[in-house]
This record gives structure tokens, C-alpha cells and sequence, in this order.
């Protein structure tokens, strides 16, 4: 199949993506797909009819399908790790399933974990539970990866529906990150939530410490203003913190898909119970989307094979994700852990060497500034780097109006460009007049836009919580079909392990110590410690 792709591809070289809208009037449509009030447009690229039925045809052959009914059912398709991946089921509504992992039904522990969630957020919210010295006016939630991306963009898009406490996100190691911080709260009047799946990460565990210290120095009972999210409850119990306000999850949940559940609650804070129930309702309803919808309407599949053919056929090494809209200026970060932790690879999951390269570098930030930055290469640069832009039909400021439609336009525009782009001509004829005989030539060749770069557009109503759960789970499957058709496990991530062991070995070097390795590092230790 990759052969026939790359046959496909060949035969397309010298073909304009441009000059597909002009054979076929109908392209847009054909090309677009409209489910759950978004708009998913893939018409900016060179997928054409013989090519969507050879990439579907890979999908099918993967038995894409059948994987996704494994995974939403429980099957230990993480097999590195022995587990299943079950974040469908923290959004399962009640009454669904049974989802059985070892002959057990998942989903009673899943609602019941959700309504103690929600009796505390909403105490919290309340003021009924409250901090030694008053009601909670700022929580401070302490996670890294997985455990503080999700919330931490989530919390960031769902701005205009956060009426809790303000939320505070600290990850870094780095001394700096907790106390910039905590630098100005009130520490009686903060609730730390210590999110972790396996409460070992050393930076969180560091940070937690750190909280729990200048917590110490203010009130008389720093672990009663505590509350860990965990797999692992022996170590939130060592830390201190009271069964009451650890909110358990099981090793099926992947940290990078945790947002859904307890690893929420800093947003189910923030925006309240009702409305965390409808960012699940939305993740929910790209569930059965994903495994009812036929291949060419099935936005997570259309997603995933325009990909493949962007990364895996057509070589190109990067992906920018450009969303148009301020409020997800974390969301090309929640994707690079999503994509390139799930489906950065080198090996399928028959321990071979994958056929094809595996995920590509994701990297955006939002529209317009990229304009004005970094995207002169996307424009005229010499590699080709395939566009994802994401945008509301309306913003959530109806004042501010005239803003969204100029980025809008502005959105539009790039895509259009890219595709589009300025032949010589074009360019010689703006400067006719201005410049004349080889000046002419020369300053025509700088205003060339080579153009035929593709992109995908997302076009939401508007960013709202169900509509934002319905985004974030749409790409959680492109990047499970992506990985189930490259062959490999998009469910563990050794290769995070090494670092974190040398991080171990080598601190000893920064108190004076004598380490094994390399000259180089030994070199800047010694540089480092001011030795
Ligand atoms: O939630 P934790 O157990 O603290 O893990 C936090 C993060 O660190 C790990 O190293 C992994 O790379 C991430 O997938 C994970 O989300």
C-alpha cells in the first residue's frame, strides 16, 4: 500500500493544489466534512478522489476499525505496558458500557470518582470548603506533562466560562516556575492540588515540597489545604494528604489523556461542574463520531490520513498547528505531547523497523502573530510545511466584533496564500513601473511565493466547553490512527526514561562528586557548580 501511495505521489508531482478548485467546482464541498456543527476542510491539499480511496484503503488494511472498538472496549492494546487505554471511558455518560477491564466494569468507579470531584469542586466554589484563612480564592495546581498541559490550556481556552478561583499552573523544575508563583497568594487562602499519575516525578514531587513548606510557615495544617490526583494512593497517603481529597485514577488512563478525569479538576474548578460535564459530552460525542461515521465523513480518520500522506508520503518532517484564536495559545503544546510522546517511535509494535517515518514535529502558536514572525518561511522557505489552522465563527467579546472578523480574514487568507502563492509574473508585473530591466528581475524574484503549500482548516462556532472537548478528542484518535496504521504503540513513552535516569546520576556532579560522563558534561558541571 505505501508503494501504491508513493506511486500516487509521483504521479501528482507538478500538480497545483490550485488548479484542483479550477477542474472541480465542487472540491470544496467534496473535500470538506461537516459533523457536530464543525467544519473540517482538507480541500487545500492534493488529496483527490483515487488518492482519499488508496489512504482509506490503509486505514482498512491496519484494521483501523477494529483497533479503535478494541481500544474503547478495553483491550490491553498498550502492550509495552501491559494496559489498557481507556480515556474514552472517563467520558462515558452514565448509564453507558459496561467497559470491562479484567472482566470488571470500569465505568461504576469512573462516575463515582466524577461526583466526588464534583461535590468538591462545587464546595470549593461555594466557599463551604475553605482554606484557614477563607474561602479559596486561588488554586495552585503542581503537575507536569500530561498532568498539567491538559488543564493548563484547557483552563487557558475556557477563560470566558471560568467563575471559580483563579488557576495557577506550576511545572517546572525550575525554582523560578513556583516562585514566581506563589509569590503574591495568600497561602491560607490557596488549595494545592498535587497532580500526578505515579506521584514519583521528581519535578512535581520537588515543587510539592516546596508548596507544602511555604504553606507550613502560614497556617497551622498545610496537608488540609491539600489535594492529590493519583494512581498511586500509598504515596499520596505517605505525603500527607487525607483520603477525602485524593481523587484516584487507573493505570489505563495515559498521563497525556488524562484532562477527562481527576487530572481535570483544577477546570471542573474553574468552570464549574456542569460545564466540565459538557467538555465530556463533547469528547463523548467525538467518541461515536470516530466509530460510526463512514471513512470519508469521519473527521479524526480524514485528519489522520491527510497527515500520513503530509508526514509519511510526502516527507514532509513537520506539522504547524496555527489556531486563530488566543485562548488555545497552549494548544500547539497540549499537541506536541499528544502527537510526538504518543507516536514518537522508531519501533512498531512487532518490534520491527517502522516502514514509513513515524510522527512528525508539531510546533504553531496562534494566529495573527505567527504572521509576523515565523511564517515569511512557511510562505517562502525552501521545505514545505503543512498547516493546520483552527477558528471560531464567533469569538466570545460580541463588543469587540470587527477584531474577530479581521481574524478571521486574516486566517483565510494565509491558507489562501499558502496554497495560492505569486508566479514571477505576477510579481514583475506589481513592480512594473517601480523597477525596470534586471532591477526589476531581481526585486521580482524576492516577492516569488512559491505557494502550493497545503493546509487544513478546523472552523468551530465557537470555542465552548462541549466544543472544545469534541477538538481535544478529535485529535487524540487522528493521533491513535495514525499510530495503529504506522504500526506502533501509541500508548507508552520509554523514551522519556533515559534522561530522567542520568538527570539522577549526574546531580552528584553538581555538588563536586565525581560522575562517569562524558568530558563535555563533566566540563559543564564544573562551569555550572562555578568551580
Ligand atoms: O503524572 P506523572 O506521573 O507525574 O507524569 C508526568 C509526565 O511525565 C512523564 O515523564 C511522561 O513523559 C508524561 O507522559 C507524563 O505525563
Amino acid at each position: 500500500m505505501w508503494d501504491r501511495l508513493e506511486a500516487l505521489r509521483r504521479a501528482r508531482a507538478g500538480r497545483r493544489i490550485a488548479a484542483l478548485f479550477e477542474e472541480d467546482p465542487g472540491r470544496a464541498a467534496r473535500f470538506t466534512i461537516r459533523a457536530g456543527g464543525m467544519l473540517l476542510d482538507y480541500s487545500k491539499t492534493q488529496v483527490d478522489d483515487a488518492l482519499r480511496a488508496a489512504l482509506i484503503e490503509l486505514a482498512e488494511e491496519a484494521d483501523l476499525a477494529g483497533r479503535a472498538r478494541a481500544m474503547m472496549s478495553g483491550a490491553k492494546i498498550n502492550e509495552t505496558e501491559g494496559r489498557a487505554a481507556l480515556h474514552t471511558a472517563l467520558r462515558a455518560p452514565e448509564g453507558a458500557g459496561p467497559v470491562r477491564v479484567d472482566g470488571a466494569d470500569v465505568l461504576p468507579g469512573v462516575h463515582a470518582t466524577l461526583r466526588r470531584m464534583e461535590a468538591f469542586a462545587g464546595a470549593v466554589r461555594e466557599g463551604r470548603e475553605r482554606g484557614q484563612g477563607g474561602a479559596y480564592t486561588d488554586i495552585v495546581n503542581i503537575g507536569i506533562g500530561g498532568s498539567d498541559l491538559g488543564p493548563a490550556m484547557a483552563v487557558r481556552a475556557l477563560h470566558p466560562y471560568a467563575d471559580g478561583p483563579r488557576c495557577h499552573f506550576v511545572s517546572n523544575v525550575d525554582g523560578a516556575d513556583i516562585a514566581d508563583t506563589l509569590a503574591g497568594l495568600d497561602p491560607a487562602r490557596t488549595l494545592v492540588i498535587v497532580a500526578s499519575k505515579t506521584f514519583t516525578t521528581i519535578e512535581t514531587m520537588t515543587n510539592a515540597h516546596t508548596a507544602r513548606d511555604w504553606m507550613g510557615r502560614a497556617v497551622a495544617d498545610p496537608a488540609a489545604q491539600f489535594a492529590a490526583l493519583s494512581t498511586a494512593l500509598d504515596r499520596t497517603a505517605a505525603f500527607g494528604i487525607p483520603e477525602a481529597r485524593v481523587f484516584p485514577f487507573a493505570d489505563w488512563v495515559g498521563g497525556r489523556y488524562s484532562v477527562w478525569g481527576p487530572i481535570g479538576l483544577a477546570l471542573m474548578i474553574a468552570i464549574g461542574p456542569a460545564r466540565f460535564r459538557d467538555f465530556l459530552a463533547g469528547g463523548h460525542w467525538m467518541d461515536r463520531h470516530f466509530i460510526e461515521a463512514p471513512p470519508q465523513e469521519n473527521m479524526p480518520l480524514m485528519l489522520a490520513l491527510t497527515g500520513l500522506w503530509h508526514a509519511q508520503v510526502c516527507g514532509h518532517a513537520t506539522r504547524a498547528v496555527l489556531p486563530y484564536d488566543q485562548r488555545l495559545a497552549r494548544l500547539p503544546a497540549y499537541l506536541q505531547q499528544l502527537e510526538m510522546e504518543s507516536n514518537g517511535k522508531g519501533v512498531t509494535m512487532d518490534g520491527a523497523t517502522p516502514r514509513a517515518s513515524t510522527a512528525p514535529v508539531i510546533w504553531g502558536e496562534p494566529g495573527t502573530n505567527a504572521q509576523h514572525s515565523f511564517m515569511q518561511l512557511l510562505h517562502q522557505g525552501t521545505q514545505v510545511v503543512p498547516c493546520e489552522f483552527l477558528v471560531a465563527a464567533e469569538g466570545h467579546e460580541p463588543e469587540l466584533a470587527h477584531h474577530h472578523r479581521l481574524l478571521v480574514a486574516n486566517c483565510l487568507a494565509q491558507a489562501e496564500a499558502l496554497m495560492r502563492g505569486r508566479s514571477l509574473e505576477e510579481a514583475r508585473e506589481m513592480l512594473d513601473g517601480r523597477y525596470a530591466g534586471e532591477a526589476l528581475e531581481r526585486q521580482a524574484r524576492h516577492r516569488v511565493f512559491p505557494g502550493d503549500r497545503p493546509s487544513v482548516t478546523l472552523a468551530y462556532p465557537k470555542l465552548t466547553p462541549e466544543m472544545l472537548g469534541r477538538i481535544l478528542a478529535l485529535y487524540e484518535h487522528r493521533v491513535f490512527a495514525e499510530g495503529a496504521i504506522l504500526g506502533i504503540n501509541s500508548f507508552d513513552q520509554w523514551g522519556v526514561e533515559l534522561g530522567k535516569e542520568l538527570a539522577k546520576s549526574l546531580e552528584p556532579a553538581l555538588r563536586g562528586e565525581e560522575v562517569a560522563a562524558s568530558g563535555s558534561t563533566r566540563a559543564l558541571a564544573a562551569f555550572l557548580r562555578g568551580a
